[in-house]
């Protein structure tokens, strides 16, 4: 028996509540086409296809963050996966999204307003507490049921998230099936060569949260990216430097400083740094420093440089498993690409296991011509999928377990 209810056992003709993860990067404060998209394309066509009225629940960035956008851009982008008309409403629990979400006919589709534009969504607190949040008491009566899709925000307790599945009978979207189950195979695979860790990206608090835990699976972390800075910051050198309008580095320096100065101490030999870091110099091109070299703070770094790349090759090559949690520079733009899209180009040469994960990371893989075929698995998920090779649970997925399930 299936480890959750499926939208195979919704009742007849429901009105069915839907929480996707459609946070997806933002260029000219437009969304960009992602797997995202694509892949919960299926539950919401699947759903309609058997005509149930969809109203559908989903985030977009960090308020205070340029990505915290409206979901109007969104709304066209699903439409065109799924084959069918979604509708938007520029609301999520006032009186025009309960007027849009009483008028659904059978089979009908509209997305509601970004959830985090609600004050009752964020911060994290316990299902019951977020159940009793007016976002959740308001909207839940209007629905028979309500369907988790999200598996890649499943590591936040946030009110679409946990608050709901309290209120409401629970089933698992598709993309929760299956990615459910891909990444509870992956985290009890047992390897015999070296596993190795990639580690970058922006969202460096949540990785460095779960290194620790992740120690027993994995033998070595390379660095790169915002988290990579971290930890050379950590080793003494002079960078953590934001871009212009961005803040990455000072919140999460506070956050995690004690954390990554406890790992170099512990597990200094399972930690690999950046020796060299790009930025864009002068001219505008990509220049390169030897992070050696470097004596004041003076530059922002966007990828890793080419000798780096060169010593992290020979060691994805040797391994026997290799993940992937965030991207080693800002990848799309062509001239911070070479990190990222070396490491993927050497993962894909071999044919060791792999996982790319991560809504931004995984978008390399297309951007830059390689063939998904060439990895194991690429997981819409980042933070939620490494959390899960730790073997924690997460917040949201417990909620939708059948009672009846061992704990599988
Ligand atoms: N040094 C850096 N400075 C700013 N952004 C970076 C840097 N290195 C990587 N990035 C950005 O990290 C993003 C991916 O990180 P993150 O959001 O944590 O991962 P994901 O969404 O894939 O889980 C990429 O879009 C890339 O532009
Ligand atoms: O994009 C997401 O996570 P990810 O970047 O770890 O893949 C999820 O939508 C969660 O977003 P959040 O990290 O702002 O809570």
């Amino acid at each position: 028996m299936s480890t959750f209810q499926t939208i195979d056992d919704l009742p007849a003709s429901s009105r069915v509540l839907v929480r996707l993860d459609l946070n997806s990067p933002i260029e000219d404060g437009e969304p960009r086409d992602n797997r995202r998209f694509e892949r919960h394309a299926r539950t919401v066509r699947e759903l309609a296809d058997a005509g149930h009225r969809v109203a559908l629940l989903a985030h977009q960035g960090r308020p205070g963050r340029d990505d915290f956008t409206s979901l109007s851009g969104h709304a066209a982008i699903l439409a065109d996966h799924v084959g069918r008309e979604v509708g938007f409403v520029a609301d999520t629990y006032g009186e025009e999204a309960l007027a849009a979400i009483e008028a659904l006919e059978a089979g009908d589709v509209l997305l509601l307003e970004n959830t985090r534009m609600c004050d009752d969504e964020l911060p994290e607190a316990s299902p019951t507490e977020k159940a009793d949040t007016e976002f959740v008491r308001t909207l839940a009566p209007r629905f028979d049921a309500y369907v988790n899709d999200a598996y890649s925000a499943a590591h936040r307790k946030h009110a679409s998230l946990v608050g709901f599945p309290v209120a409401l009978p629970a089933y698992a979207g598709r993309v929760m099936e299956t990615e459910y189950e891909a990444n509870t195979a992956i985290a009890r695979k047992e390897f015999d060569g070296p596993v190795t860790m990639v580690v970058g990206g922006t969202k460096a608090t949540d990785v460095i949260g779960v290194m620790d835990a992740l120690g027993d699976r994995v033998d070595r972390f390379l660095l790169g990216g915002v988290a990579g800075e971290l930890f050379l910051r950590a080793a003494g050198h002079p960078v953590g430097r934001d871009l212009e309008g961005m803040d990455l580095f000072d919140e999460q320096w506070e956050a995690t400083h004690d954390t990554v100065e406890a790992i170099l101490e512990e597990r200094g030999d399972a930690i690999r740094l950046a020796i060299d870091l790009a930025y864009e110099g002068a001219d505008g091109d990509r220049a390169e420093v030897r992070v050696a070299d470097l004596d004041e703070k003076t530059d922002a770094y966007l990828d890793v440089g080419s000798d780096t790349v060169a010593d992290y090759g020979p060691l994805i090559r040797e391994s026997d498993a290799v993940f992937v949690k965030g991207a080693l520079g800002v990848f799309e733009d062509e001239r911070f690409a070479d990190g990222t899209v070396g490491v993927l180009e050497a993962i894909a040469e071999t044919d060791c296991f792999s996982v790319v994960g991560g809504g931004d990371t995984s978008r390399a893989i297309e951007l830059y011509g390689l063939d998904e075929a060439d990895f194991s698995h690429v997981s819409i998920a980042g933070g939620a999928y490494i959390r899960a090779l730790t073997g924690e649970p997460l917040p949201a997925i417990e909620l939708l377990r059948r009672a009846d399930d061992g704990g599988a």
